[in-house]
């Protein structure tokens, strides 16, 4: 049987290379313009275009080529904006990458376009992109899968591709929670020999295919799976940081759904910049209380998945979760505004499971709780918010000073 990533070693310079020559080729003229542009805010981008040039003025000599010709296999599974985003930029950084969707009609499609028509129109992939709609054909002898699904379809997928997995390590790139599990706990009860990690970050999949510079974040207990994923995805455009808490950093990426949602119907009240602040900071409390009674580090919240992630989606409209609370705080129902939507918003899902845990273990988490009853209970939001402001004195950081001790002198 083939080691898990046995030739990951080859394959750093490989890739940098390819990404270099890549990038100086296809967008070249792109960071010229960005850089002549905006002096100013461009020193960054100037000190990466000269680096690509230099790396593609280097002569090539024999010894650069050396043992170099293997790359790293991936397949992504879930043709959405997501899993079609990160097999992109997978591609453009030489691995050999494939795009599994479950529509044939949609791989042919694809094959012929190199366009995702249905969640991104605007942007031509790279064209050594392969698309597969075979499963066995696209997870079979492969070193590494991301899976891009949805969260309701995720234990579904990971059944499906059990018997073709031999030695390939499991991403989870989705955000969102099953009944009571996370992803990596089903990738654990349905792959029990998997290497695995998740990656979640502040990734709006739209920017990413426009070039904005990003960063995400690697999660694995495994150093080599944690080397794989950078490998793959890191570039010029995409930075990729490591983390050993996997709960912390899921959670991250689950629950600032539910945030964004609230963010998207404050936008639809017009509510002010310290009203915004005020949501999403007592949201990144709510967050890191509930992650910790799941065992994550509390400090996970302050990296890339968890603020970064949760300013990311409340400030975007291009926020699925987003669109969908201002939808409702313009006065959709929660039918017209997930029909409306046409794709995925985890947060609806997440907010259901997340009040009935929360309520079930005594977290408190009054904003999931409110939106809950705005969204499921039909409460007006005016006295819903009322309510929320009217919670009594608490501590504002209660890993710093516990809530119990703010009017300690006074009992
Ligand atoms: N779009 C984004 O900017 C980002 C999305 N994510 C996460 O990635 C996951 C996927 O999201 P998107 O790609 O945006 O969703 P999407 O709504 O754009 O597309 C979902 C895709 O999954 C497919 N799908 C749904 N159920 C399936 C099943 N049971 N089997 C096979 N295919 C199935 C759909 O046909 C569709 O192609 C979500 O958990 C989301 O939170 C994470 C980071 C950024
Ligand atoms: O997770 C995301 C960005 O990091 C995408 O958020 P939405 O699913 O709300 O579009």
């Amino acid at each position: 049987m083939k080691k898990p990533l046995e030739n990951l070693n080859h394959l750093n310079l490989q890739n940098l290379k390819n990404e270099a020559l890549h990038l100086t080729e296809n967008f070249g003229d792109n960071l010229e313009i960005l850089h002549s542009g905006k002096e100013k805010a461009s020193k960054l981008v100037g000190e990466l275009l000269q680096n690509f040039k230099n790396r593609k003025n280097k002569p090539q000599t024999d010894d650069d080529n050396k043992g170099l010709t293997v790359p790293l296999t991936m397949t992504f599974l879930g043709g959405g904006s997501f899993g079609t985003a990160m097999a992109n930029l997978a591609s453009r950084n030489g691995c050999d990458a494939t795009l599994w969707v479950r529509d044939k009609r949609t791989v042919k499609a694809m094959q012929k376009t190199h366009i995702n028509k249905k969640y991104l129109p605007d942007f031509k992939l790279d064209k050594r992109l392969k698309f597969s709609h075979d499963l066995e054909e696209a997870v079979k002898g492969k070193d590494i899968i991301f899976v891009a699904i949805p969260s309701s379809g995720f234990r579904e997928i990971l059944q499906k591709i059990a018997p073709f997995i031999t030695s390939q390590v499991v991403i989870s790139l989705t955000k969102g929670k099953e009944t009571f599990a996370l992803m990596s706990e089903i990738i654990k009860e349905e792959l029990p020999n998997v290497a695995f990690g998740v990656m979640s970050g502040p990734n709006l999949a739209k920017e990413i295919m426009n070039n904005m510079p990003t960063a995400t974040v690697i999660a694995s207990e495994s150093e080599a799976v944690r080397h794989a994923v950078q490998v793959a995805l890191h570039g010029a455009f995409f930075r990729v940081f490591g983390s050993d808490d996997v709960v912390g950093v899921e959670l991250g990426g689950a629950l600032k759904n539910i945030y964004a949602i609230a963010m998207g119907m404050a936008g639809a009240y017009e509510v002010g910049d310290n009203t915004k602040a005020m949501i999403l900071t007592r949201a990144l409390a709510e967050m890191s209380r509930f992650g910790v009674h799941a065992g994550a580090n509390p400090l996970t919240f302050l990296g890339l998945s968890g603020v970064g992630d949760l300013y990311a989606t409340c400030a975007s409209p291009l926020s699925r979760n987003y669109q969908v609370g201002n939808m409702l705080g313009k006065g959709l129902s929660l039918e017209q505004a997930v029909k409306k939507l046409g794709q995925t918003a985890e947060g609806i899902n997440t907010i259901q499971q997340v009040h009935e845990k929360a309520s079930k273990d005594g977290i408190y988490m009054p904003i999931t709780h409110a939106l809950y009853d705005i969204i499921f209970n039909e409460q007006a939001p005016f006295g819903v918010a009322l309510d929320l402001m009217e919670k009594g004195f608490r501590s504002d950081v209660e890993f710093v000073m516990p809530h119990d001790k703010v009017n300690e002198d006074l009992k």
